[in-house]
Order: structure tokens, then sequence, then C-alpha cells
């Protein structure tokens, strides 16, 4: 099941749930807006090469659309009309005066040069200037995008509309960025961990973990459950996979991914193929990279007891089904990756009322938010009688779904 059919499927059911008008519900699912531009621009040889990009707006009725840009070669319309769809969810899960947006551009960024990235930014930037806006759609970064891409846009978009610093969050702290900001998608994978756990009696420290992904979001998420005393048995990125069962030191691993630009060679455990690291024997599996990684292929083979759903739909409604009969305890993207939109919703913020936050402030709101959000869940999956997803989702759903109605169609 593709991205699209699955994170429509999850909102049908919510919306069953709740029992929304057929008329909201379909109003809820079509995006508002889905832009397609094409972006050419001249290789460092000389060449031209042309690549698509995408901005897909979904929902406004709580505030400014919200959502990052993909640089990836697996990018297309359905993909991005997912991850739109799941921002807006998110941001009200959150309870974030935001709606939800995604964008992204088919490409393989490792491929290409720093000049090549910045001049493919500045051209896809120029296609959707006037599209997005402080108070209508504001971007960040995602998979294959950085503080650096946001720098790009920032400067490119302040051409046509005037020096805008809160038109991108998860920019560098130089050019208004939120001291945090790049931590906090990890740290508040790691708040609603400790969240999820405390619920079963359990904390970070008595866990083993395998993570997949090692990069802005895994490597946090690393970190920061090493430093609570987990022991992360298995970590894997696009070069390979490393395994270690007594625990692999996480900041000998950094460096060394620092250094080299891979986990592949790391000497502190054994390497092993990095597919493996979905079904590793360990108590919480954090996916932290692609959407559909857990599927009806290996989802009977899981071994966690928990999934934290770090990355963007990683687990198909099919695995959610196989993985629930299980007993696995699934923790989903729409909460559980909502540190990172968090902060950068605190970063418009600051960006607007043009004073900056310490940075302990800054993870104290974040931990505030993401408990509270937590709890709202837990309740509706008490009122429901569901699972956590379920719990997001008919929590985001309704927040948008009264927005809507509050604001009424009259043309
Ligand atoms: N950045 C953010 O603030 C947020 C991100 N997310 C989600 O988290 C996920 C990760 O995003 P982010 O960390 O920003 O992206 P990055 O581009 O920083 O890192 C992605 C990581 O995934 C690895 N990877 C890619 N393909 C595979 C594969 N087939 N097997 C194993 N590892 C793979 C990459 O390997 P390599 O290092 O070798 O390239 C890299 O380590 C995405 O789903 C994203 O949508 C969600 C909320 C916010
Ligand atoms: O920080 C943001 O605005 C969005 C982050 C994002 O793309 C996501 O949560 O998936």
């Amino acid at each position: 099941m593709n991205a699209l059919a699955a994170t429509n499927r999850n909102f049908r059911q919510a919306a069953r749930i709740l029992g929304l008008d057929s008329k909201i519900e379909r109003s809820l699912l079509i995006p508002f807006r889905e832009i397609k531009v094409e972006c050419t621009i001249p290789k460092d040889d000389g060449t031209l090469v042309s690549f698509v990009g995408f901005r897909v707006q979904h929902d406004n009725a709580r505030g400014p659309m919200k959502g990052g840009i993909r640089y990836h070669p697996e990018v297309d319309p359905d993909e991005v009309n997912a991850l739109a769809q799941l921002m807006t969810w998110k941001t009200a899960v959150a309870d974030i005066p935001y709606g939800g947006a995604k964008g992204g551009i088919g490409c393989v960024p490792k491929e290409l040069s720093t000049s090549e990235l910045e001049r493919l930014t500045r051209v896809f930037t120029q296609k959707i200037h006037d599209l997005i806006g402080v108070n209508t759609d504001v971007p960040a970064p995602d998979m294959g995008t950085n503080s650096q891409t946001m720098a790009w846009i920032l400067d490119e978009y302040s051409k046509f509309h005037g020096y805008s610093p809160a038109i991108v969050t998860g920019k560098p702290i130089d050019l208004g960025g939120s001291l945090g900001r790049e931590a906090a998608t990890g740290r508040g994978v790691v708040f609603g961990t400790e969240a999820l756990l405390a619920e079963h009696g359990k904390a970070i420290k008595d866990m083993t973990f395998a993570i997949q992904g090692f990069g802005n979001v895994g490597s946090w998420a690393a970190k920061l459950i090493h430093e609570r005393g987990g022991k992360v048995v298995a970590v894997s990125d696009i070069t390979g996979a490393i395994k270690n069962p007594n625990g692999i030191d996480i900041p000998a691993l950094l460096t060394h991914k620092d250094k080299t630009g891979k986990l592949a060679d790391f000497n502190g455990g054994d390497a092993m193929d990095p597919n493996e690291v979905l079904v590793y024997d360990c108590d919480v599996l954090v996916p932290c990279a692609l959407g559909g990684v857990l599927n009806r292929e290996n989802a009977g083979d899981v071994k966690a007891k928990f999934i934290i759903e770090a990355a963007n739909h990683p687990t198909d409604p099919e695995a959610d089904e196989i993985l629930s009969k299980k007993g696995v305890i699934i923790l989903p993207d729409i909460y559980a990756n909502a540190g990172g939109v968090t902060v950068s919703y605190f970063e418009w913020v600051q960006n607007i009322q043009g004073f900056m936050w310490d940075e302990a402030k800054v993870n104290n709101e974040l931990q505030r938010y993401m408990t509270k959000a937590f709890h709202n869940i837990k309740s509706l999956c008490q009122t429901h009688n569901c699972n956590l997803r379920m719990g997001a989702f008919t929590l985001g759903v309704n927040r948008v779904a009264r927005a809507t109605l509050l604001r009424g169609w009259e043309a």
C-alpha cells in the first residue's frame, strides 16, 4: 500500500470513530493546493539537468501550513501528499497553531556538489516564492536537507519579499535559527519514549534499542538515549549496519560518522545486513529513515516490544495489524516525531518577536508540549477504546475538523 493510501486509510478510520460528517471528511482529505515545478540548473561541468519539485499544502484551518522539504530519489507526488497530510494531524496533535504542508525534490543530494545543491534550492525557491509566506506556508528541513538548505531558501525568498527570517525554520543560529532545533526531533522522540515507557513501569536505562537511520533524527535519538543509560545494540545507515549486544559506544560512533561520513567500517561492533536492524533482538525499535520499512514481509519477525516511529509513516497498515496482534506497542509518527515541528514553532515565534530564547527554555517547553500531547492521546485512547495511532489521529483530526467548522463555509 503506498504512503497516501495508508495515510488516507488511517484518516478515514479516525473520521469513522469521530462520526465526522462525510462532507467535512472529504474536505479534510483533499489538499488545499498541490504545486509541481520543473527546476533546471547548470551542473558544475556546464551541462543542464532538470529535477521535479513539489510542495503540497494540505490544510490551513488552524494556521499557516508547515512542513519540511525533502531531497531524495523516491520523492513522488503521492508520498509528498501523504507527508503533507501527516503534518496537518501532527501540528494539531502537538497543539501548535499551524496546518500542514510538505515539499520535496526528486534528486540524489549526495551526487550533487554544494554549488549544484545551492542552485537547485534557489531555482525551487524562485518557483514557489509567491505561494509560501511567513503567515501562509513555512518550510523546514527533512530528509536530505539541513540548515544550509534553509539559509539558501531564506536568502532567495528575501530577494523577492525583503529580509524574512521567519519564512523558514531549522535555519542556522546565525540567521535566526532556534537553539535546540537541530536536536529537537530526536529529543522529542526521547521525551515521547520516556512518557510511553513510564506508562509501562519502565525507563530508557533498562531497555535495549535498535535504530534505523543515523542522520539528524537517528543520531540525536541515539545520543540522547545513550546519555540516559539506554543500550543501543544496533544502528544502520545507507552504507551499512553495526550490532553490538553489549551496547554500541554512541559518542565514538558519532565521531566515526563525522570523520568518514558513514557507519560502515566502525570497529566498535560487528557489521550486519542493514535490513536486519528492523528485526534485531531489542526492546525498542526506532525507525529514523524512510517510510514503509515495516510491512507484511518483515512485521512478523520484529522482536521489539515497542516501536517509536521517529520516521514518517514507517509502518504500513498491514504491518500495523500484524504487530498489534503480536502485542507490539507503537508510538505513532504524528506524535513521536512532533518535537521537530514544535521547536520550529518556537523558532518562528522567536523570529516574529525578535527575541531569542535560551536552550534550556526551548528544551523545557518541548518536554511540556510532548508530555501534554501524550496525555491527550492517552485520554482519547480511553474514550474510543483504541490504540495509540487512532488516539493520535482522532485527537488531530478532531481539532482540525472543529477549526474548519468554526471558520465556516460562506464564500
Ligand atoms: N529532520 C526533522 O526535523 C524531522 C524528520 N522526520 C523524519 O525522520 C526521518 C529521518 O529524517 P532526517 O534524520 O531528517 O533525515 P537525514 O537525511 O538527516 O537522515 C536520514 C538517515 O536515513 C539513512 N537512510 C536512508 N535510507 C536508508 C536505508 N534504506 N536504510 C538505512 N538507513 C537509511 C541515511 O543514511 P546516510 O546517513 O548514509 O545517508 C541517514 O542516516 C524521515 O522520515 C523524516 O521525514 C520527522 C520529523 C522531523
Ligand atoms: O519543522 C517543521 O516545520 C517540519 C518538520 C517535518 O517535516 C516533519 O515533522 O515531518
